[in-house]
């Protein structure tokens, strides 16, 4: 069997044209710019080339973008008065502080100062329990692309055995209540799940969110299943140069699964659009209107 393979990079593209379509029509008729901040403190690299997709994204779909970049010795202190300033800047309906942060700074105290109608990451406790308990909430980015996708296969979800391989709080933690929220049947795996490829052979849906290369392998996979492969690895590549790889070994995924997502251009396309998706969600909301139809 050869997978279909889930083109992330042009389910993001159709999603972005939907979005700038209604953020549009928000323009027209109640004039309203829906505005994303985003705060990058430091110079990691790879954040640099997330934060200037996100915020080309966020002009390409039409909405007005303000970005902020602080040196790596930002005090937590100054970090905070930035997020109370746009946590009251009308012009801004969502705010995201690019992780990881530096070690002076307590992220969780950085992520719950942020207004929770304009936490576009949803990483904040009142979004997360919002999820949980099945009310309005802006919702991580990255599982929020992952359901996407396994429903661009699936019609329903309904009754599927969905196994999440990671339990963080952006991905793995969310992603399981986002697809309990979608009838799945969930199974949340992690570093002390026993018999991780047998548990793996039972799922319809794998999604893998573990931060280790290649780790899932074609005999871990059940034939058919959809494979959602969210990692993103740096590794070394051919002349000296390095390349990305998912959590899934690809060639060996391609052979057993039904549908699976390559890296790059699957899960973390999506990643960008649903950022921009959150944003006009943020907007909408913040204005008492409707959730925007895209
Ligand atoms: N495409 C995108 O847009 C995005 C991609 N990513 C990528 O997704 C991956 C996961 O990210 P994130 O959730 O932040 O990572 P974390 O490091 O926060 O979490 C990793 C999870 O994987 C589990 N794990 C680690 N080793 C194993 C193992 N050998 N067997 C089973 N489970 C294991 C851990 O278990 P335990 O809890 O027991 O320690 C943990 O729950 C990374 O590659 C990251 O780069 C992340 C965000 C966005
Ligand atoms: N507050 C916060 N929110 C995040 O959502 C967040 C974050 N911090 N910190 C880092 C992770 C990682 N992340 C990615 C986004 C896009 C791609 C992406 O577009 N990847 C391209 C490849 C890009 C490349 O070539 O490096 C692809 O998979 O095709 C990847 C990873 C968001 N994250």
């Amino acid at each position: 069997m050869t997978a279909k393979i889930i083109d992330g990079k042009a389910i993001a593209q159709e999603l972005r044209g939907n979005i700038a379509k209604a953020a549009a029509e928000l323009a027209k008729d109640h004039g309203i710019v829906p505005g994303l901040a985003v705060v990058l403190v430091g110079a990691d690299p790879a954040s640099e080339v997330y934060v200037r997709s996100k915020s080309k994204a966020v002009t390409d779909a039409g909405m007005k973008s303000f970005d902020h970049k602080l040196p790596a010795d930002t005090s937590q202190d100054d970090l905070l008065a930035l997020i109370k300033q746009l946590n009251e800047d009308k012009n801004v309906h969502g705010i995201l502080v690019q992780l990881p942060l530096p070690s002076q700074i307590d992220s969780t105290l950085v992520l719950n100062s942020i207004d929770p109608n304009k936490d576009v990451d949803g990483f904040h406790p009142v979004n997360a329990g919002r999820l949980a308990t099945g009310q309005r909430a802006l919702v991580p980015c990255t599982p929020f692309g992952c359901v996407i996708l396994a429903k661009k296969m699936h019609s329903s979800l309904s009754g599927m055995n969905a196994v999440v391989i990671g339990r963080s709080n952006i991905v793995g933690k969310p992603l399981a209540q986002l697809l309990l929220a979608e009838n799945c049947t969930v199974t949340v795996a992690h570093s002390k799940t026993k018999d991780l490829p047998g548990v793996c052979r039972e799922a319809d849906l794998l999604f893998a969110a573990v931060g280790r290369p290649e780790m899932v392998k074609g005999d871990w996979i059940k034939p058919g299943a959809t494979v959602i492969d969210v990692g993103i690895n740096r590794v070394p590549g051919e002349a000296g140069k390095t390349k990305l790889v998912g959590d899934v070994d690809y060639k060996e995924a391609l052979a057993v699964a039904g549908a699976v997502t390559p890296v790059p251009g699957g899960v973390g396309p999506m990643t960008i659009a649903c950022v921009i998706l959150n944003t006009l969600r943020a907007a909408c909301a913040s204005a008492g209107l409707p959730e925007p139809k895209v």
